[in-house]
């Protein structure tokens, strides 16, 4: 996938974001040769596999000015990284377990001056602040997930849907969906993307 093939999906972009988007892979290139983050194939699908699949969040949610957004497990910056150039004016804070996948993602934020976001090495766990949003790719399974963030939510929403959890997922999720015991809503990405890769993806929204 071109930049322009990934731009045409969000024509309001400016000229700052564009350059930010096009800047990714030569970043993630020069530090995943250090610190490895995103496996070597999928450095050279990075657009789709990892920007613009990270972008199916901001298809479900537009994010408020002023909002603030918790990534819990974002490891080389996914979907944080991308979802922070796409809303400048929201405050994101993105957390991994593994300090040195934290170091790519301070690297890359302050090369690209993301002043909306910041980083850290944490569990979700032990994260004490509360958020609009909780967003998250790859980490676990719902039903272990859910009871890190549960009650990590600010109690005032502003936005289409009350504060809550936006996982993206892939593949058959009723079994993992049912032993949650959660109710959830399930938005699948096909609807706004045409690129095989989002088939069977989802962004699975749990209200906080
Ligand atoms: C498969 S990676 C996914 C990384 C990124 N979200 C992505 O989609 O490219 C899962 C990440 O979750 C992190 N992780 C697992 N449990 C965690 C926890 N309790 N708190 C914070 N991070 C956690 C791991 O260190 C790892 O970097």
């Amino acid at each position: 996938m071109t930049s322009e093939q990934l731009f045409s999906y969000f024509p309001q972009l400016s000229d700052t974001q564009k350059e930010q988007f096009e800047r990714l892979p030569q970043l993630y290139e020069l530090w995943n040769n250090q610190i490895n983050v995103i496996s070597r194939k999928d450095i050279d699908q990075l657009f789709e596999r990892h920007v613009l699949h990270s972008l199916g969040i901001a298809k479900v949610m537009p994010f408020l000015p002023g909002e603030k957004v918790l990534d819990v497990g974002t490891g080389g910056g996914f979907p944080g990284i991308p979802l922070a150039i796409m809303f400048p004016e929201t405050d994101f804070f993105l957390v991994d377990s593994i300090g040195k996948k934290i170091k790519v993602v301070q690297e890359v934020a302050s090369a690209l001056g993301l002043e909306n976001l910041r980083a850290a090495h944490s569990r979700a766990e032990q994260v004490n602040e509360k958020f609009n949003f909780v967003v998250s790719r790859a980490v676990t399974r719902l039903k272990e997930f859910h009871p890190w963030i549960k009650n990590k939510y600010t109690k005032q929403s502003k936005n289409t849907l009350p504060n809550g959890l936006l996982y993206l997922k892939g593949g058959d999720l009723s079994e993992e969906i049912a032993e949650s015991g959660l109710k959830v809503k399930q938005y699948y990405l096909k609807d706004f993307f045409k690129e095989e890769f989002f088939d069977t993806k989802q962004v699975i929204y749990v209200k906080g």
